[in-house]
């Protein structure tokens, strides 16, 4: 493939997707590209299938109908080119483990064994802590860390193998406002670089920062955010503006 083939390549691109999990389907006939370099915002109601569609693009579930490319390559064969940062809820805060080591994890992808980190994962884990301005946390048990300090701990994780693309899994679901608006501040740094795909609930706020949303609820519908006027909230989310419950 020549450079300018691979510069043209989208970041994700899923195609005639289908997935059940053995009853109704949970995602039928989604197609999504993700350009290369895009901020894209991944919303939907409770169940619309978001999880279910990040874990099909990180390889861990199987597609039964369609097509999935990342970066051009199948799934399981992309994993080291993502940084994944999963739902808050889903990390085991109380694992006797100091923030460092936490970070050191994410090298694991990478070939290496429990053990045996290089010096240049240690030199890897403190140049993330530092991009996500955690250096001070470093020697921190996990357990004491606040949910906006862990968040970034958790980011600096994703950051720690050099990925292509980051996908967060509602980043800010446990953290004030103030704090929310820090981490998109820092998002947007790093989409500098890195093509961000991001699950929220909270289609007002992110839509500050991005320009696109793909609505999930079984079935997915792509929207500009400068689209997304009173009306188009009202029906992507009923009566709360933080609340989604529509249906395609
Ligand atoms: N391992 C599983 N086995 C069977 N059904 C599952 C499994 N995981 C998810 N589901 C079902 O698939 C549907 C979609 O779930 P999914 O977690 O993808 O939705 P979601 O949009 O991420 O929801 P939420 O916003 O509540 O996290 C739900 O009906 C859920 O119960």
């Amino acid at each position: 493939m020549s450079a300018t083939a691979r510069v043209m390549e989208p970041a994700i691109e899923i195609d005639g997707l289908s997935f059940s999990y053995g009853g109704e389907p949970v995602l039928e006939d989604v197609d999504l590209t993700v350009t290369a370099g895009e901020f894209l915002g991944l919303v939907g109601p409770n169940a619309g299938g978001k999880s279910t569609l990040l874990k099909l693009i990180l390889g861990l579930l199987e597609p039964q109908t369609g097509r999935i490319r990342v970066l051009g390559r199948p799934p399981r064969h992309a994993s080291t080119l993502i940084g994944y940062v999963p739902q808050y809820p889903a990390f085991a805060r109380d694992f006797p483990i100091q923030v460092q080591d936490v970070v050191l994890m994410g090298r694991l992808g990478l070939g290496r064994s429990f053990g045996r980190y290089r010096p240049s994962d240690r030199d890897a884990a403190g140049a993330a802590l530092a991009e996500v301005e955690a250096t001070d946390l470093a020697r921190r048990p996990i357990g004491t860390l606040s949910g906006g300090q862990l968040q970034r701990v958790l980011l600096a994780r994703a950051l720690v193998g050099e990925p292509r693309i980051l996908i967060l899994d509602e980043p800010t679901a446990n953290i004030d406002m103030r704090l929310e608006d820090d981490i998109f501040d820092l998002l947007r740094a790093l989409n500098e670089r890195l093509t961000i795909l991001l699950v929220s609930h909270d289609v007002a706020f992110i839509s500050r920062y991005i320009t696109r949303v793909a609505c999930l609820n079984r079935t997915l519908i792509c929207h500009r955010t400068d689209a997304i006027d009173g009306p188009l909230i009202q029906s992507l989310y009923g009566d709360s503006v933080r609340r989604i419950a529509h249906r395609h």
